[in-house]
């Protein structure tokens, strides 16, 4: 029997939650090695079920406290909504749970064969009777071995795919959705979202319906065959089942709400490290260390607080189904030793009735089970069905909507644009209107939040503006396919975007397959190459955005190279010199006039040192366009322009 002791220890260990004690009893001891399989599936697997059971519930008065989220979902619209994404894959699903089939199917049979050995060989004490059902075990436990592995293999393989998918769809929807929507979310709780979460929705999906089918197969041939067996003495053990049920429901509600409150504790937590990681500088220049360690306890207290609940209520909930199974199976052996007492029953039929039992119990559970894994699911999907919601502010036209033109001259328009962002309650431009010709360089300035920012993201189509329209060489920018749109606009932004990459590909990205010598003329051309050059890997030296050993003018003329090498009739400058030094300032304005030659400009700038030689500045104050004209023009205006000019001059006018 030491075989299915070790195997039972398999069983316990796997059907009944972690850390909960007591078996279901002497009877679960004749497993056998099917039981993989039936183990595979993570949502019945209690170390994953527990993970979201355990790990949420705040105490009652919390769950207030929780972010409530945007979206509301049952389980089954929660289902629904992602069970599409196994298309492709249902074929292999279906061999899943082929395999489930076969393998609780060869387990009903072990188990009427242990009942056969019993009675034949055991307590007859005949060897030669032992041998013919010991044979067809074997060759039982054989078919299920690779059933089991072919089975668990498909599933994990089907089960990755869809977290792979399904994150690769989530990654490409964010990408697409405006500035807004990133400064309405933590970065940390986006990720989050896309880790977390998409595993939690993995196992409501492709582990929950192979979890279900091995249940739900499990409790139908185990009980047909204890019906089979004795229906009187099933009948009367069955009676107890719905037990189970009831507990799992009870559970389930406030199972739900913890589980909310776990997914955006953990959200807030990863935001909370990662903007303390990437502000490391802020935290120690201001001595802001403790404040920080506050705010991360703070949500840790609230995650643990929530864990703790957690839990509880599953281990009260376990505790509660190993008394229910206790009295099922004392039942059973009650009623048995009657039977057998009155001659109506053999010891091996009693035994084959209770294992049958036994096995009974923990797909019934896992049934129960798999209602709280899709219930604490739901909060993830929940979350992420926020996002996969957010529409992204602009769309491709039709195809077919208009000609584009093979590439841009470059003259661009704003028709009496105005734009209003989502949510706000002002107009972030009203009736702007200005031209620039190819070759021209126009300054766009202004107060803070006069709209000058606003204008590079309508005219990069981040977004469309809500009266007029912006053009392109005449044509509607909404009507141009979004990526012509992107390579005929080079957006150099106030802060330096840099890969976690070797210089080369850093320059690189502005046009993918340029050449090793291209990207070294780029690098001349923005005054860059020499100080790459006498780094110790030269191009190829690796830099990050946060430990990148290089200035921030040097950072910037790698961006003026990147851009140079994209070639784009449009550049769109955001405060260029943002950030930088006078000296650092100086070293890229040559660099800069370099890239605009030849190509329209826009500039967004407070910096008027480069004002002499726009053919148009612009003057915006609260989105409205009050001032337009050169240098010359606008100082002998003596408006808004002449005011800014002085600020910046000490008065000098
Ligand atoms: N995502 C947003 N949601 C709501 N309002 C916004 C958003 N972004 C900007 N605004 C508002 O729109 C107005 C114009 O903002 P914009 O960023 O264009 O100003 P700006 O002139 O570039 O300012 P700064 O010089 O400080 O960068 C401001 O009132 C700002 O508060």
């Amino acid at each position: 029997m030491n075989a299915y002791e070790d195997q039972r220890t398999v069983e316990l260990r796997r059907v009944d939650a972690p850390g909960a004690p007591g078996a279901p009893g002497e009877y679960d001891g004749y497993a056998d090695a099917t039981i993989e399989l039936r183990a595979v599936p993570a949502a019945v697997e209690p170390g994953t079920l527990a993970a979201p059971v355990e790990a949420a519930a705040p105490a009652a008065g919390d769950a207030a406290a929780a972010p409530a989220p945007a979206v509301r979902l049952s389980a089954r619209e929660a289902f629904g909504r992602f069970w599409p994404l196994t298309k492709g894959d249902r074929p292999r699903l279906a061999l899943v749970c082929l395999c489930i089939v076969l393998g609780v199917l060869g387990e009903t049979a072990a188990i009427l064969l242990f009942g056969e050995i019993t009675d034949t060989a055991l307590r007859a004490g005949s060897v030669s009777a032992f041998w013919r059902p010991a044979e067809q075990w074997i060759a039982l436990t054989v078919v299920g071995a690779i059933t089991g592995y072919l089975g668990n293999w498909l599933a994990a393989w089907t089960a990755e795919r869809f977290v792979m998918r399904l994150r690769a769809r989530v990654f490409s929807h964010v990408q697409e959705l405006p500035p807004d929507f990133f400064g309405r979310h933590r970065l940390g709780d986006l990720v989050e979202r896309l880790t977390g979460d998409i595993d939690a929705i993995e196992q409501m999906v492709v582990s929950g319906v192979v979890g279900a089918v091995s249940a739900v197969f499990s409790v139908l041939f185990f009980s047909a065959a204890a019906i089979w067996m004795r229906w009187d003495l099933a009948v009367a053990t069955f009676a107890l089942a719905p037990l189970f049920w009831l507990a799992a429901r009870r559970f389930s509600g406030r199972i739900k709400t913890v589980s909310r409150q776990e997914r955006a504790s953990d959200g807030a937590i990863t935001s909370i490290v990662e903007e303390s990681l990437s502000n490391v500088l802020l935290t120690q220049a201001y001595n802001r260390k403790s404040a920080e360690e506050q705010r991360l306890a703070r949500e840790a207290r609230t995650w643990m607080r929530a864990s703790v609940t957690g839990a509880r209520l599953s281990e009260l909930y376990q505790q509660i189904v190993v008394v229910v199974e206790t009295v099922c199976v004392l039942a059973v052996i009650g009623l048995g030793a009657w039977e057998i007492s009155a001659h109506r029953m053999t010891l091996g039929e009693l035994l084959a009735f209770a294992a049958f039992m036994g096995y009974l119990y923990p797909p019934i559970q896992s049934l129960g089970h798999l209602g709280l894994t899709f219930t604490a699911a739901t909060a993830g999907a929940e979350r992420l069905v926020e996002i996969l919601d957010a529409q992204p502010a602009v769309s491709d036209p039709a195809p077919g909507a208009g000609p584009v033109p093979e590439r841009a001259h470059g003259h661009v328009e704003f028709n009496a644009v105005g734009f209003r962002y989502p949510g706000a309650e002002a107009d972030a431009l009203r009736g702007v209107s200005f031209a620039a010709r190819p070759g021209e360089l126009v300054i766009v300035t202004g107060a803070s939040g006069a709209g000058k920012s606003t204008v590079s993201k309508l005219l990069l189509r981040f977004y469309d503006p809500d009266a007029g329209g912006v053009t392109l060489d005449g044509h509607d920018l909404s009507r141009l396919p979004l990526a012509f749109v992107r390579e005929q606009i080079t957006l150099l932004p106030q802060q330096t975007l840099i890969l976690h990459d070797t210089i080369a590909a850093n320059i690189a990205c502005g046009r993918p397959g340029a050449t090793r010598h291209e990207i070294v003329g780029a690098a001349r051309a923005a005054d860059a190459h020499d100080f790459i050059a006498a780094l110790p890997d030269g191009y190829d030296t690796r830099i990050d955005a946060h430990t990148a050993h290089l200035s921030g003018g040097q950072l910037q003329r790698i961006a003026i190279a990147r851009a140079m090498l994209r070639q784009a009739p449009v550049l769109v400058l955001d405060e260029p010199t943002t950030g930088l030094d006078a000296l650092a300032a100086r070293r890229v304005i040559e660099p800069l006039r370099r890239l605009m030659s030849g190509r329209t400009t826009i500039m967004i700038t407070h910096d008027l040192n480069l004002a002499p030689d726009a053919d148009r500045i612009l003057v915006l104050d609260r989105g409205h366009l009050v001032e337009t004209g050169t240098h010359a023009e606008l100082l002998a205006w003596g408006g808004a322009y002449a005011r800014l000019h002085a600020s910046q001059n000490g008065g000098r006018g």
